[in-house]
């Protein structure tokens, strides 16, 4: 039998947190740290990112003509439906997306088009990989990549030599054309050509992360917020708490998403598999459904999905799909098996000390000594008014 517990986040859990994180200058050359990530939209004094654009941390889109590198963007943060990007056109400049106004994270997304010859001495590369976070790399599984290999080589070492703690991601995309066997022989071949390429070139310090992706289900979402998750520097403070809430609410799993993205930004450390995953994601669409057919809203403009929405949704399998909003922008999911659920009091009342933790992991990185104008990595661009801010008791 399960023993239930209140959910108590030690003071120190906070303190080493602050600790760990403070002081790291971003000296705005090529080569020093990525800008560091800011969250949720800015407002009035806080309006720090939009007010100059390109200096917000970005994940650039790179690869051939027709990798689907357009598609992926449309589709994560544009909720283009996949059938629809049969009918993009191809992308003929650089394309810069703000990811602000509606997301918890905040960045922006380089859309470059396949054709380019970014090694053009016109090129000023030095601006594009300094301050990038992630460079993604989209190579066609369905088509052959012996020519996509070798342009991946190239923009990794350049990248590479102007910023080297740019996190080299490789989406292995359209998988959804390939048999299982077939996937699995081409990621491996892929990572051992592409790593063998960079050993050749004298560069095996270089790290490249591998995910098979399609924009036909949810595989694409679960590699972006792998993606978006390495660049959010409160991801352990998150997962503790995630782990913890885990512990004393009998939860088997859970996620905390970006709602309007779907990407997760944090989840405990037990393995995710993608069915959860999914269930979760479906979870989210049927809430933000329901609360526009059915949301009272009192003003115009007011979301009828906020800070106080909720849903509970039970499967006939005896397992529980639980959602507590967090803020506007992020909301929890988690799931557990019916017989825990007995005690929901204690669930809801130990959601409200992590929703406060949560709160409180953002005031730190707000509190930050440094001005958050110098854009170190210790010095988050945070909007405090974007954490809820009720008092929860
Ligand atoms: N089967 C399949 N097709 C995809 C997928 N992603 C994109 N596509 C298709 O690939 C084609 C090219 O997609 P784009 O997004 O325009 O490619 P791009 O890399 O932006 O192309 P450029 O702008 O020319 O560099 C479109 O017809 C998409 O529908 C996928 O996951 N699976």
């Amino acid at each position: 039998m399960y023993t239930w517990k209140i959910l108590q986040i030690p003071s120190f859990f906070f303190q080493s947190y602050q600790d760990d994180e403070e002081g790291v200058p971003f000296d705005g050359t090529a080569g020093s740290f990525p800008k560091d990530f800011g969250y949720g939209p800015f407002d009035g004094d806080h309006d720090i990112l939009s007010s100059s654009a390109d200096q917000k941390p970005r994940i650039l889109l790179m690869g051939l003509r027709r990798s689907g590198k357009s598609s992926i963007q449309k589709v994560v943060f544009h909720k283009m439906s996949p059938n629809e990007t049969l009918f993009l056109e191809s992308t003929n400049k650089i394309v810069k997306d703000d990811i602000n106004n509606s997301s918890f994270v905040q960045f922006q997304i380089w859309d470059f088009p396949g054709q380019i010859d970014f090694f053009d001495s016109s090129f000023d590369y030095d601006m594009i990989f300094g301050g990038c976070g992630a460079l993604i790399f989209v190579i066609d599984a369905q088509d052959d990549y012996i020519e996509a290999l070798n342009k991946l080589n190239l923009t990794v070492t350049k990248a590479y030599k102007i910023n080297p703690n740019i996190k080299f991601e490789v989406f292995i995309h359209k998988v959804d054309g390939l048999g299982d066997d077939f996937k699995m022989e081409s990621q491996r071949d892929i990572h051992q050509r592409a790593t063998d390429d960079l050993n050749d070139s004298g560069y095996d310090q270089i790290h490249l992360s591998f995910h098979l992706t399609s924009i036909y289900d949810h595989s694409i979402f679960e590699a972006f917020s792998k993606v978006v998750q390495k660049l959010i520097p409160q991801l352990p403070a998150l997962e503790n708490l995630l782990n913890i809430l885990n512990t004393n609410s009998a939860i088997e799993k859970s996620f905390l998403f970006d709602v309007v993205s779907k990407i997760y930004i944090a989840t405990d450390s037990t393995p995710v598999d993608m069915q959860s995953y999914e269930l979760c994601c479906d979870m989210i669409d049927v809430v933000i459904d329901i609360s526009w057919i059915y949301g009272v809203k009192e003003e115009q403009d007011s979301a009828a999905f906020d800070e106080q929405s909720s849903s509970l949704i039970k499967l006939n399998n005896g397992t529980v799909l639980y959602l507590r909003e967090v803020n506007k922008f992020l909301a929890l999911v988690c799931i557990l098996r019916e017989d825990n659920c007995d005690n929901k009091g204690i669930i809801d009342y130990n959601f409200l000390c992590f929703r406060e933790a949560i709160q409180q992991v953002f005031e730190l990185r707000n509190k930050s000594p440094v001005s958050p104008m110098t854009n170190s990595i210790g010095s988050p661009i945070i909007n405090g008014n974007n954490i809820h801010d009720e008092h929860s008791t």
